[in-house]
């Protein structure tokens, strides 16, 4: 498939009403392949409609996203899964009572891309998923039911099960809520490995130092618009951003 690294993923007039409320409201957006952004903004700034838009969990109400040359506009999520794109969630979603290796297991049968019988890839997808384990340090773990395991094993292992299908975009919705900042450092490490390996990754995160450690870009969302959209060290010295955060958090209590 021919494919422009610029504008590998493109959405234009995006917007998402929900009765007169417009959570996403008409927005531009272009991301190159090998991009790393982050996405941050105020409660309810429409960051998670926007990403449940591209994923295809939500139904735009204006507007086309494009993927790899492709129309993706209202496609389901499975389909998008099997273009190369993968998400994950703010709450941490597993099969509580399987196995670490059993999620991740599941997770590649059921995600892969290509064609082919279970009995015909079970080895194959059994091997990928014990490098994915070892690879993301949760090896050690990996007969464990996920009801037990540490909310950080929980993170990695979402971030795993995205993985696992050999996505080349992969959608990240708060990946380091509720960690510590040793565990955050973790995880900084992690995206930043995946980042050396040329994987495109947009990320809504609020804890701005995990944001500036790992994006090149930061986009700064508001009341369904996109308010900034540059280098993650320019948002502190940007008044538009300072003022949607002045008489709340302030920019510091964003991290
Ligand atoms: N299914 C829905 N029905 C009605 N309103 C919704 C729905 N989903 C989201 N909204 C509203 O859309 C707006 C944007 O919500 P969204 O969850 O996308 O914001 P957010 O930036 O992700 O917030 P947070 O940082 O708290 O996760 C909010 O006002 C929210 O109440």
């Amino acid at each position: 498939m021919a494919e422009d690294a610029h504008g590998f993923l493109e959405l234009r007039g995006v917007t998402k009403r929900y009765g007169a409320l417009a959570a996403v409201d008409g927005v531009d957006f272009t991301v190159d392949r090998g991009e790393v952004i982050g996405i941050g903004g105020p409660n309810g700034a429409g960051k998670t409609t926007f990403f449940d838009l591209i994923s295809g969990l939500t139904r735009t109400t204006e507007g086309t996203i494009r993927f790899r040359d492709q129309d993706i506009t209202g496609l389901a999520p499975h389909r998008l899964c099997r273009l190369g794109m993968a998400r994950t969630f703010q709450l941490n979603s597993g099969f509580d009572n399987m196995t670490v290796f059993e999620n991740l297991l599941a997770a590649r049968a059921f995600g892969r891309r290509s064609a082919g019988g279970w009995l015909l890839t079970a080895r194959a997808d059994k091997q990928a998923t014990q490098v994915l384990l070892d690879e993301i340090g949760l090896a050690d773990i990996a007969s464990d039911p996920v009801a037990g395991i540490p909310i950080l094993a929980r993170k990695k292992l979402m971030i795993a099960t995205a993985l696992i299908g050999e996505p080349d975009i992969l959608l990240l919705d708060e990946p380091v809520g509720g960690l510590t900042p040793p565990e955050i450092d973790e995880l900084i490490d992690l995206m930043l490995g995946l980042k050396s390996r040329g994987m495109t990754l947009v990320f809504i995160e609020h804890v701005m130092r995990f944001l500036t450690a790992v994006a090149d870009r930061a986009v700064m969302m508001h009341q369904g618009r996109i308010i900034y959209d540059g280098t993650p060290g320019g948002l502190a010295n940007d008044k538009t951003v300072a003022e949607v955060y002045l008489g709340s958090a302030g920019l510091g209590g964003m991290a």
